[in-house]
């Protein structure tokens, strides 16, 4: 019922990721939270989050809320154990994002050990964020709710395609039958069209619609190009 409910409510629409990186002067759970209820107010059906502080400041939003946690220096950095994906799910989260590669655990635990813990401790559902077409069988197969193409291009196993990895998307639809949330370099309304019209449940953007900085730079860039 969580589940067929909480899918309903993301089919079609924009979930918008709201993070700021270590450092930035918008690291703060207030102010992702006042950009979170601003997403809201242009159209957001979903809010992602970073962290336990901003998965609390969101969490009594009037829509589904993917939380993560970013942490460590190994490959697996996204909710990267069990404990890990556990204090996501009581910090408020409906949807516990978590990595989805086939790459180790910081833990040890297989994906599928850590998606059976999830469950014996929680009824939010589980976002496997994926980097290949064969992380998203396994990780299907491993139980996970929702298949994210949020590492495509950060693992070695994709390229990173300038824009969404479109070709990924489409691939995971032919192969699984679990919703898939298309997330990573949407940078245009276009952009999430196709992803949708690639066979996603759902699309996420983050950098484009919440990181001032990055699309700063890309104005500045092309007006520096021009007076070349
Ligand atoms: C690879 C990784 O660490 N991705 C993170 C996952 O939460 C975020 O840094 C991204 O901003 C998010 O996935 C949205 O993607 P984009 O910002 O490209 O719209």
């Amino acid at each position: 019922m969580r589940f067929t409910d909480t899918i309903d409510r993301l089919r079609g629409g924009l979930i918008v990721s709201c993070q700021a990186y270590p450092g930035e002067a918008m690291r703060d759970p207030r102010t992702m939270a006042q950009v979170a209820a601003a997403a809201l107010v242009g159209g957001a059906i979903g809010i992602r989050v970073q962290g336990l502080d901003d998965i609390r400041a969101v969490a009594e939003l009037p829509v589904p809320v993917v939380g993560l946690w970013k942490d460590g220096d190994a490959d697996v950095f996204i909710t990267p154990t069990l404990e890990h994906a556990k204090a996501v799910a009581d910090a408020g989260a409906d949807i516990v994002a978590i990595d989805g590669t086939r790459r180790p655990r910081p833990d040890g635990r297989t994906l599928a050990e850590t998606v059976a813990g999830i469950r014996a401790h929680t009824d939010a559902l589980i976002m496997a964020d994926c980097g290949s077409l064969d992380d998203a069988v396994a990780a299907e197969a491993a139980g996970a709710d929702i298949l994210g193409t949020t590492l495509s291009g950060y693992t070695g196993e994709r390229p990173k395609t300038d824009g969404p990895d479109l070709e990924l998307i489409g691939l995971i639809a032919e192969r699984c039958t679990r919703p898939i949330v298309a997330e990573g370099r949407i940078h245009t309304p276009d952009h999430a069209a196709a992803a949708i019209a690639a066979g996603a449940l759902a699309v996420c953007v983050g950098t484009a619609i919440t990181h001032p900085a990055t699309i700063t730079s890309w104005f500045a860039d092309a007006l520096a190009r021009t007076h070349a």
